[in-house]
């Protein structure tokens, strides 16, 4: 018996010798060679790199202050084996993201999610060396263009109508009524499915594919996503569980995915269905489409809803608090609102192209409060409520870079994982003098007295909704969405600080969607009061 055990005892630690050993050969062999030096940045530690030190309070400001330490503009640092590049300023990000776009258009790779849970063909994920990238790209941008966009007009309206009934209904829930506006726009176009509320069966299916994809692309929390030698662990082995979690959830996943895909099959197939980006891709010329395009129209459906969910709201939420602290801002945009779309009606999407100040105050938004810092975004789509309650998101999409590269006279090595630092150019007073100041104002050229101001400073839009080949493919959609709402809802309200309250002191959550904290945690605090169009009289309802 003693001797079975001490046979059992000798394999166990000879088999964690020579797992160790290939893991430290895995380790040195995924090191890019050292031809050119890496751009600086922290050291950390020789295994970990600086995965223990990264900040978890807005990294952004981190990495800008790295690169002002560093006296370069583009830094660099290792999580665990892998290269990560950010990029700080104007210069750098033309120069790596927008014009060297066939080598930094890339996703890294994410075994746990992208193989064992059988993710790498979403949107989001796929490889831009994969013939199908091009196609969903070129099936999400007419999908969401200037002229599809416009077909989408009437629902926009509709459910523009049901917010501001529920905003007038129950003004402090407007976080709510928000996210219900947007999730309920989103399953219209992309499936033609009504939602009643937030607890509808669909939004729990979307919400369930969130839950798990986050748990699969949870950055570093998954060491077979950087070492290969980790792949070969039996399921008992310390870390290779990821085997018998990833079986589950791939099949889950795979499930969800297939529940507003098949409804709207049977819908047509009852020939009682509305027209949308699905059904009209399905139905195309009257010809069946193959096993592979449907799978296709699945891939960028499912792209849709997730990328258009939390961005939009955090977008309409950050406006909603500027508005609040900005009361001049607020006015100008009503009087620009009323003057346009007049008072009685509510504003239509037909009319946003005259509504100069409200383009200005979204440019403003998004330059003020950018919802990607690190020009991406995490999708995923109902987890706002958990941004809400400030839960962290450790998950992101970067770009990685395709092959290795020179950059002022650093290496880019391939695989490396690269990130555009958005915040700091927004917030580099050399391109908008007094970045902290809200003022829609910089994007006029002339100023509210008529004179001709100096002129108006670079649109934010250029760096706000990502770079390259993986550039937000939505970004038409979104603006008609945003500003239809943004008028709606000034049209019909004002947004307003309880009266003697202090003005907030504005701070961002940290997930890579940012959500400004104090609108959040402050949620009562707001009051909205609903103009009586016919009295001009007001009446607060919050
Ligand atoms: C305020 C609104 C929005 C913002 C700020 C925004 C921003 C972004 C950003 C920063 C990216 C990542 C780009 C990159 O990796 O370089 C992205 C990607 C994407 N967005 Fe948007 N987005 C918004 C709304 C929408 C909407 C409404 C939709 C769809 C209806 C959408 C669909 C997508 C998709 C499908 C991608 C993935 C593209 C790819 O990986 O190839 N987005 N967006």
């Amino acid at each position: 018996m003693s001797c079975i055990r001490f046979d059992l005892c000798q394999v166990v630690v000879a088999a964690g010798c020579i797992l160790s050993g290939l893991f430290v050969f895995d380790w040195i062999f995924s090191i890019p060679s050292r031809s050119l030096p890496l751009p600086p940045g922290p050291k950390g530690h020789w295994f970990f790199g600086v995965k223990k030190q990264l900040p978890r309070k807005e990294p952004w400001k981190v990495y800008a202050s790295w690169a002002k330490l560093y006296a370069e503009p583009v830094i660099s640092f290792r999580v665990f084996n892998r290269p990560v590049i950010v990029v700080n300023d104007l210069q750098s990000i033309t120069d790596l993201l927008q014009q060297r776009v066939g080598n930094t258009s890339d996703r890294p790779e994410q075994y746990m999610s992208h193989h064992v849970c059988g993710r790498s063909k979403t949107v989001f994920n796929i490889s831009s060396s994969d013939p199908r990238h091009k196609i969903y790209r070129r099936l999400l941008q007419q999908g969401l263009g200037l002229k599809s966009t416009k077909t989408y007009w009437p629902t926009l309206q509709e459910e523009l109508e049901t917010l501001l009934k529920g905003l007038s209904e129950s003004p402090q829930n407007y976080v709510q009524h928000i996210r219900r506006n947007f999730v309920g726009v989103i399953m219209r176009v992309t499936y033609g499915y009504s939602i009643d509320s937030l607890g509808d069966t669909f939004v729990r299916v979307a919400e369930e594919t969130a839950a798990i994809t986050e748990k699969t692309m949870a950055a570093g929390s998954w060491l077979v996503d950087y070492y290969p030698i980790v792949r070969h662990l039996p399921s008992f082995f310390p870390g290779g569980d990821f085997k018998r979690k990833g079986r589950v959830w791939r099949d889950r996943l795979g499930y969800l995915s297939d529940v507003p895909h098949q409804w709207v099959k049977n819908q047509m197939a009852s020939g009682n269905y509305s027209d949308s980006f699905t059904s009209s891709l399905l139905a195309k010329d009257g010809v069946p489409v193959s096993s592979e395009e449907e799978d296709i129209i699945r891939w960028c459906a499912g792209g849709l809803y997730v990328g258009a969910s939390d961005t939009t709201v955090s977008a309409i939420t950050s406006f909603i608090l500027l508005m609040a602290s900005h009361p001049e801002a607020q006015s100008r945009a009503q009087a620009e609102i009323d003057e346009i779309c007049g008072r009685v009606q509510t504003p239509q999407p037909a009319q946003l192209g005259s509504l100069t100040y409200l383009h200005a105050v979204l440019k403003e938004v998004l330059r003020y409060a950018p919802i990607g810092n690190l020009g991406t975004v995490t999708f995923f789509g109902m987890n706002s409520m958990r941004l809400i309650y400030h839960l962290p998101i450790r998950i992101a999409l970067p770009h990685s870079v395709v092959e290795d590269d020179e950059y002022r006279g650093y290496r880019i090595p391939k695989g490396a994982t690269i990130m555009g630092n958005v915040w700091a150019i927004m917030h580099d007073p050399s391109i908008f003098p007094n970045p902290d100041v809200f003022s829609p104002e910089r994007f006029l050229e002339v100023s509210p007295h008529g004179q001709q101001s100096s002129p108006s400073q670079p649109d934010p839009r250029q760096w706000a909704f990502g770079f390259g080949r993986r550039a937000c493919p939505g970004v038409y959609f979104a603006e008609t969405s945003l500003l239809l709402v943004m008028a709606g809802i000034l049209s019909k309200f004002s947004i307003g600080l309880p009266p003697k309250a202090a003005a907030p002191n504005i701070s961002f959550t940290t997930g890579l969607v940012r959500y400004i904290v104090n609108l959040i945690s402050h949620v009562s605090i707001y009051s909205l009061t609903w103009f009586h169009v016919a009295t001009s009289s007001h009446s607060t309802f919050a």
